[in-house]
Formats: C-alpha cells, structure tokens, sequence
C-alpha cells in the first residue's frame, strides 16, 4: 500500500465512525485497526498486542539512526451517546457513538504512521492506539502494565484531541495546563421507604439528593477561591420506583473538575463534608466514592511545548490559534505526568459541541492534522 490518500483516509474515518465501541470493549476497533496497519508496508513496522489490555495497539516504526523514541497516541473508545447527525454512515451501534471525535483521533494517527511507513523516519516512532480514555483509565492502565518499557520505552509523548470552536485544520496548543483534573463521584443514598402519605415515617432519599444537589453547587461559588476555576456537573440521579412510594434509596453520578490537582482535592474534601451533613440532617445514609483514576490535569512540557508551539507558528500551511485552558478532562495528564511531551488541539469546526449527539467533524480537519504533524515530526526529528 501507499501513503493513504485523503479519500481513503475519510472512507477510514467514515467506516471507524459506523463501529463505536465504549471504554475497554473496543474490539471491532482494534480488529480493524490492526486490518489497515497491516495494508501499510511493513519494512519498519514492528506491531504489538497486548494480553493484559486486549484492544490496544502498539506500533513501532523503526528509525534509521534513532536518537530517541518519539511517542504519539490516540484513543479510540466512543460514549453512550445515541447518534442523532442523520448521517449515511452513522453509528450502527444503537446508543454508542463517535461523539468526542476519537475516529477522528484514530484517522490522523493511521495517516501519520500511513507516512512514515513509507518514509522511514530517522528516530524511532512509537503509535498507541489506546482503549478507555472516556472512564476506566486506559493511559493509566497502560503505563501502569509496563507498556513503555525496554524496546517500547518513550522518551516524548504527543496527542491530540479535537476541537469543534477552532477552525477546520486549526492546530490550538497552550503551553502549561491545557485540559482540567477529573474525578468521577458517585453518590449512592439510602434512606426508608413508605406510603406517599405518611413522609413522617420514612426518610425520603429524593428529598436528601435534591438537597445534596443544591448544596453541591454552592461549593464553586462559596468554598473556591474566585480567580481559580472550577466545575461541578452532576449529570445523572435515579431513584424511586413509583409516584405514591417514598423512595428508599437514591443514586447521583457526576465529575468534579479543576485546573490544578490542589483544586480537585478541596472540592473532593467539601463534597465529603456535604453528604455528612446530608446524613444528620436527613437520618439517611450517604456512601460517596471518589474515583480520579489516570484524569490528571493536563500539564504541557514547557520545552517541548515551547519548540511544538514555535514550529506551528511559522510552518507553512497551518493554521496556529493559542488556547486558553479547557475544563474537558484527559487521561493523556497521567501519561504526561509520567512522560514529557504535549498535549495539542485539532479544529473540527462545528457549531455541535464534544458530546453531543450530532457532532459532525469537517473532515477536511484530518488532513490539514496530518500534514502540521508529519511536518513537526520530521523538524523534530532533525533537532538533537
Ligand atoms: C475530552 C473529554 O471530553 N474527555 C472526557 C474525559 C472523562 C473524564 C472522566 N471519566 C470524568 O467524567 O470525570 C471529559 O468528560 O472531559
């Protein structure tokens, strides 16, 4: 095979975007990921499965005089979003869907690697196709294996996430904190059932969580600094079972985020305190699980950052915009905690945001990503 063209690239993305698959299921992905990376030519290619962490993907591209081992990864799960763009190549998985762009991730990265098959680079570049980066921790789990060690060892890391307010093609970089901390709350209430009559006899659990709500919000306007920024979403509650039942129990789902790791560690210890006072005040019980996982704040190298944003601003063809930090969460901040490297931005231009069920990427963004990258990659690798 031959460098992967443009049209073939979007029929890649198009067929990636039918199979989504959600954290640690993704084994259509892996299949057909690993189907078009053994079409390239395999002269340097060395590739890589994993037992423990079965739908991700290593690819070493051998460098003719290595100096280093240059890391680039893209995640590859998709969320429980029911695809609502109309679209001839929507999701063929009801309820599952591309909605944060990862096939879009994974294009690019089969594009670069698509390259450099082709044109042996002259460091060592090493591809991670990783599982799970929306819940269940995929970069931490991989590190944590001991994937990037001995021959698979990475001494820079770099990845991309994409962006529907910047331009199509748009490469959006900061240097210092690009994405927030996260952690994952589940709240699990437990009161007393009864008559819908008699309230004086139960202790209702839809009572205590929508108080438990409310002062949960109080936390980011009462308890945190003002010139520091922080969110709270509570993005599912369910209870109860019928009208004229008090509910027994409740149960809330939702994600802390926070700029700094200080910030999310003061809110987790505010929301601690809250569900104790729900407890007295409301005679239930509160079980509060806390859950960061790999979502570090995403922390940009400064010097590898410094020369990545530079080589943007002056290569022809790309379009740099600097970006202000953003409060969606990453588990790229564990691998950055562990390895240097830089975290980037690709515009996908769209007036539908990350998440939402009709997000339609510009597809013209997966080449304009491709060339600003194999550009970098190639100045970079001519850098001692
Ligand atoms: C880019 C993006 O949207 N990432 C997700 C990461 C999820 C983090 C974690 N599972 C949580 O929900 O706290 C995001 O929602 O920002």
């Amino acid at each position: 095979m031959a460098v992967l063209t443009e049209a073939e690239l979007i029929e890649i993305r198009r067929q990636l975007h039918q199979i989504p698959e959600l954290a640690l299921q993704e084994t259509e992905t892996h299949a057909y990921l690993l189907s078009v990376i053994k079409q390239m030519k395999q002269d340097y290619l060395k590739i890589r499965e994993v037992a423990e962490l079965p739908t991700a993907l290593l690819v070493l591209v051998k460098g003719s005089k290595a100096k280093r081992t240059i890391g680039y990864r893209a995640d590859i799960d998709a969320l429980p979003v029911d695809e609502a763009t109309g679209l001839p190549y929507a999701s063929k998985h009801p309820g599952v869907m591309h909605a944060c762009g990862h096939d879009i991730h994974m294009t690019v990265a089969l594009g670069v690697l698509s390259y450099f098959s082709e044109h042996q680079p002259s460091d060592n570049l090493l591809f991670f196709f990783q599982p799970a980066e929306e819940s269940e921790s995929g970069g931490m789990k991989a590190y944590q294996l001991g994937l990037f060690t001995g021959e698979w060892h990475v001494d820079e890391f770099y990845g991309l996430h994409d962006n529907p307010s910047l331009p199509a093609g748009a490469i959006g970089c900061r240097n210092g904190t690009l994405f927030a901390g996260t952690t994952e709350v589940n709240i699990d209430i437990k009161g007393q059932g009864g008559h819908a009559a008699f309230p004086q006899l139960s202790k209702d659990a839809v009572v205590a969580a929508a108080a438990l709500i409310m002062q949960v919000q109080t936390i980011i306007s009462r308890s945190i600094d003002p010139i520091q920024s922080g969110v709270i979403t509570l993005g599912k509650i369910s209870a109860g079972h019928i009208r004229n039942v008090i509910a027994d129990s409740a149960r809330i789902e939702g994600t802390i985020r926070g700029l700094t790791q200080s910030m999310i560690e003061e809110i987790d210890q505010r929301l601690r305190e809250i569900c104790r006072g729900i407890e007295i005040s409301f005679g239930v019980k509160v079980k509060l699980e806390l859950n960061q996982g790999g979502y570090w704040p995403v922390e940009n190298d400064p010097d590898l950052t410094r020369n990545f944003i530079n080589y943007m601003k002056q290569a022809a063809g790309v379009n740099y915009v600097e970006t202000e930090p953003a409060m969606t969460g990453e588990d790229f901040g564990y691998l950055l905690a562990q390895i240097p490297g830089t975290m980037f931005w690709l515009g996908i231009e769209d007036d539908a945001p990350l998440h939402s069920a009709s997000l339609t990427p510009k597809e013209s963004a997966i080449n304009s990503g491709i060339k600003a990258i194999v550009g970098f990659l190639e100045y970079r690798m001519t850098e001692d």
